[in-house]
Order: C-alpha cells, then structure tokens, then sequence
C-alpha cells in the first residue's frame, strides 16, 4: 500500500502521483482512499474531474462500488490552475479525457508545493497509450499500476475490452460497453 509522503516540515515541496491501469481495476477507489487521508490529516483537499464525465453523477467522482466524494467539474485543464489557490492536494480523475496540458499543469502545481494525484487509464479499448497520461507517467515523482480481474480467465487485467459501440476513442460506459481482460484474452478472443 502507498504511504504518503509528509508535506509538513521546513520547505514544502509538491509532487506527482499516478494511479492507473485498466477499467475496473480499482482507480477511483485508491484515489478516494488517498484524499480521505489527506483530508484526516487536516490538510485542504480539492478534486477535479473532466465535465465530460457525466457517467454516474455531474459533481461526485463515484467508484464501480459507489463510493464517493464531491469534485468540480472542470473543462480544461488550466482551470485548476485558477481554482486551486489554497489547495495541499488536488486529486484528478479520469485524467485519460483531460487535454494535452495537463501535464504541464501538473508540473506547476507540484512546483507551488502540492501534492498531485493523478488517476487514469493508461491505455484505451485498443491499447493505445491514452491522452495525457503516458506524459505524465514519464513526470510523476510516484506511480501505482492497478490490474483488475480478467471476466474471461480470473488472471489479472490490465486490458479494457470494448465490447460494443462505435470506434470513437471517447465512449463513456461500464460493464455494459467494457470488460477487464488480461493480455491473453485481450489479444486471443478479439
Ligand atoms: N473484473 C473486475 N475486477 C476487479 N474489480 C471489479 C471487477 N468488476 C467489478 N469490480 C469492482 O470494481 C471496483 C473498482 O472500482 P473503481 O475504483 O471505480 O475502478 P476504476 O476506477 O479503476 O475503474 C472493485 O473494488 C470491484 O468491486
Ligand atoms: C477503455 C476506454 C474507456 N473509456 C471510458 C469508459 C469509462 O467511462 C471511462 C473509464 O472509467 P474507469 O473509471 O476507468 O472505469 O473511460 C473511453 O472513453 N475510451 C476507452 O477506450
Ligand atoms: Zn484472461
């Protein structure tokens, strides 16, 4: 399990931190886990979420197990920039649908001393590398990779299986459109 590094102390200094890994696999559920300790630790808390999301609801970010915390929606990036004035951490989810300046974004935040924490796919149905998070992969000071059940063998996923629905690289769904799959039966049974 990721310990959180101290932000007390002389100088404060910010970092990056990335969860990723398929659908599925826990994402949310780790990043809600890492904010509600922030948060016990007395330190400010802000969360954003592109306001494409509207898969579960407008303002929460919601776990496939329905667990939730309040978010702001946001449509670019550089919003958190004038958002977040007072924040210690800023959690982002769903990162695979921000822009390509996110990273940037990141870099300054981490630079004012907060501590990012950064959950995305990193890859998408087809397995490509997905939007800002290969760049920030490359960036962050710490990264978690999740892997959730393979439905068709119980072997870790780290695949997510489009299993209908246009080719659009954006489609938001669940286990309606997507299942987990390990590469196996990602690559075998397309
Ligand atoms: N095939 C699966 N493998 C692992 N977890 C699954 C699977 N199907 C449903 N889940 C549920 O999804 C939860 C993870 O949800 P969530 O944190 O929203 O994942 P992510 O953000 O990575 O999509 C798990 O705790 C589990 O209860
Ligand atoms: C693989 C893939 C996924 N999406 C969408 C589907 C969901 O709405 C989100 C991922 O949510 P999760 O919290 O990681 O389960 O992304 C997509 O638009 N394109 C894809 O290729
Ligand atoms: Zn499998």
């Amino acid at each position: 399990m990721f310990i959180e590094p101290s932000l007390s102390g002389g100088s404060r200094r910010g970092w990056i931190e990335v969860v990723c890994g398929s659908m599925f696999s826990g994402k949310t559920e780790e990043l809600i886990r890492r904010l509600k300790r922030a948060k016990i630790a007395n330190l400010e808390v802000e969360i954003y979420k592109p306001l494409l999301d509207t898969r579960y609801d407008l303002e929460n970010i919601v776990s496939h197990d329905e667990n939730k915390v309040v978010s702001t929606p946001i449509e670019s990036s550089q919003q958190i920039l004038l958002l977040a004035q007072e924040a210690d951490v800023i959690g982002i989810d769903e990162a695979q649908f921000f822009d390509p300046e996110l990273p940037n974004v990141c870099e300054t935040l981490a630079l004012r001393g907060i501590r990012v924490i950064v959950a995305g796919l990193d890859m998408d149905y087809q397995a490509r590398p997905f939007g800002p998070i290969p760049q920030l992969l490359a960036r962050a000071e710490y990264i978690t990779k999740l892997h959730a059940i393979c439905v068709k063998c119980g072997n870790i996923a780290n695949y997510s299986f489009r299993k209908s629905g246009d080719d659009n690289t954006f489609l938001l769904g669940e286990k309606d459109l997507y299942e987990p799959r390990c590469r196996h039966c990602y690559y075998n049974e397309k």
